[in-house]
């Protein structure tokens, strides 16, 4: 608060008390909100823990700050902001569920209360975000702000603080915005230049000019964030308003998939007419960017952070990269516990995929309207299989041999009980190979040999890129330098496989799945290697 280094004001302490509110701890608001703690304070307010006396139920109170007691225009707006943003009614959008009394007391409302970690803070520990945990947060503000534009209601100050992390439903992202509307507050009461509300970085130039804002505000808003979790920093090499680990990588815009750095390009743009025209036009990007972009290793979406991917899921992105019939067979094959659209949907062009009414009623726990399993589901093939239960396993040991290419390789019939993970693996030279062309009979099955250590590690030395990829979602992100971790491969007679590292090493969700989706040959009875991991 720019007051608290200013030993001119008269009446200092008395103001502090009064900024602060601590008073009201222990106190009782309107017969009903007992206030346990402060949680915080921003630029409008003070907010509170406070608990139902009747519900037993925790809450969050935002209490208009003291300095704008004797202004009651500000109070006005304050309350008639929490009441437009309690009809927004979206899983992204903090619940609003109640006002104090303009009339006796400072002016508060009641909010859900989230126990979560802000972005700037997850940042702050991690450095920039992997693109597709970045893109999956993003997405989630994006619908935010679709439920919220279409209510009228434009947040004004999307920043990385006002956006929460809570877990829900085994998604650690699993995002709330803070905040709707109370930025403009100031704006529209106070016309000094240091009150245009928002957040330096995150403005959009039209506030600073003082001409005529709209909903696109936040798409510029939106795009720096996206820029912020994924560089680190603000656009144009401005200092960033969030601090990094000391080892963070330091990142460039050239370094960005170039989807998104057309997405951050075009929402950032200084015209707001060259911006997306609307929220739903910028969720509709970022939807085609997710289903579009490569990763590092060059598989759609393999990388995935710390979310489930549940097999329908899978089979969609796999289908929307891979195309043709090959995309229409994996599709069949990967949704066989899901419901029958599925596979309509992989076959038509990504484009006619997203529809915007989807997106603007999908559930914030969907992914293109597409439910997510919770974490470690039964029907998470990743977990499945690393924990030996390969829901399509092959029930015969075929022979595995080296077979073509991803990109030569004839498809599977949609019918071949490939495994989701299996269809993971199209890049190992390990598949079955298929029947000659012009031939019927099936090849008589080999015979079962030893487990061959030596040839199981050469099989994962081959998916060395795919290993080093797995650097951006383990607690080795922001290092610099190659990583080496000693690990033990332990592989069951079938060809199954799990990893172990040395104690105070934690398997990360994308080596776990990587090693669990390799296909080892199957043999007489199962062993295990050592093996040097290279992140
Ligand atoms: N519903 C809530 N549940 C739990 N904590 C909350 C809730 N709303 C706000 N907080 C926390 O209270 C603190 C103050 O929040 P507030 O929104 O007032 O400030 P800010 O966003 O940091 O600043 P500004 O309002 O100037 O943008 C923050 O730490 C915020 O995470």
């Amino acid at each position: 608060m720019e007051e608290a280094g200013d030993s001119t004001f008269p009446n200092w302490p008395e103001l502090r008390r009064l900024f602060t509110y601590d008073e009201l701890v222990g106190k009782v608001l309107q017969g009903r909100y007992e206030v346990v703690r402060r949680l915080g304070a921003g630029g409008m307010g003070v907010v509170f823990l406070a608990r139902h006396v009747h519900l037993d139920k925790l809450f969050a109170l935002k209490i208009i700050s003291a300095r704008y007691l004797d202004e009651p225009e500000i109070g006005r707006r304050f309350l008639l902001e929490a009441q437009a943003a309690s009809k927004i009614d979206h899983p992204n959008v903090v619940g609003i569920t109640d006002f104090g009394p303009p009339e006796a007391g400072p002016t508060f409302f009641v909010m859900e209360y989230l126990e979560g970690e802000d972005l700037a803070r997850t940042l702050a520990r991690e450095g920039p975000l992997a693109w597709p945990r970045a893109l999956h947060i993003v997405t989630q503000i994006a619908r935010a702000l679709v439920a919220a534009h279409q209510r009228g209601v434009v947040h004004r100050d999307i920043k990385p603080q006002n956006c929460l992390r809570v877990g829900r439903d085994g998604d650690p992202d699993f995002i709330k915005v803070l905040d709707f509307g109370l930025a403009k507050i100031l704006s529209a009461t106070h016309k000094s230049t240091w009150t245009v509300g928002g957040s330096p970085g995150y403005i959009a130039p039209e506030i600073y000019r003082g001409g005529r804002t709209d909903h696109r505000v936040d798409i510029f808003a939106l795009g720096v964030v996206l820029h912020t979790l994924l560089l680190g920093r603000l656009p144009a090499q401005s200092p960033g308003d969030v601090e990094l680990p000391p080892h963070a990588p330091v990142l460039h815009t050239a370094d960005l998939p170039p989807p998104l750095r057309a997405i951050i390009d075009r929402a950032t743009a200084e015209d707001p007419e060259r911006r997306y025209p609307s929220a739903d036009a910028l969720l509709a990007a970022l939807t085609e960017a997710r289903a579009t972009i490569s990763s590092p290793s060059g598989h759609a979406l393999k990388d995935m952070p710390e979310r489930p991917r549940p097999a329908r899921r899978r089979g969609l992105l796999l289908a929307a990269s891979l195309g043709g019939a090959l995309a229409v067979a994996i599709a069949v094959a990967s949704t066989r516990e899901a419901s029958g659209d599925a596979a309509q949907r992989a076959s038509e062009p990504a484009g006619a995929r997203m529809d915007t009414s989807e997106a603007r009623e999908a559930p914030a726990d969907t992914v293109a309207g597409i439910p997510e399993a919770p974490a470690g589901s039964a029907k998470d093939p990743a977990v499945a299989s690393s924990s030996g239960e390969s829901p399509a396993a092959p029930a015969t040991s075929a022979p595995l041999a080296a077979g073509p290419s991803a990109a030569t390789r004839p498809p599977e019939p949609a019918t071949s009980a490939a495994t989701p993970a299996a269809l993971e693996d199209m890049s190992e030279a390990t598949l079955p190979v298929p029947p000659a062309s012009g031939t019927d009979t099936p090849r008589p099955a080999k015979p079962l040999a030893p487990f061959d250590p030596a040839a199981a590690k050469a099989q994962l030395e081959r998916r060395a890129a795919d290993v080093r990829a797995c650097k951006a979602d383990s607690s080795f992100r922001t290092m610099t330098t190659t990583v080496r971790l000693a690990g033990t491969v332990s592989v069951s007679p079938r060809g199954k496989a799990t990893v172990t590292l040395p104690p105070g090493y934690d398997v990360s969700p994308c080596l776990a799945r990587l090693v669990a989706g390799t296909r080892f040959r199957p043999s007489l009875d199962g062993g295990e290697f050592a093996f040097t991991f290279l992140l």
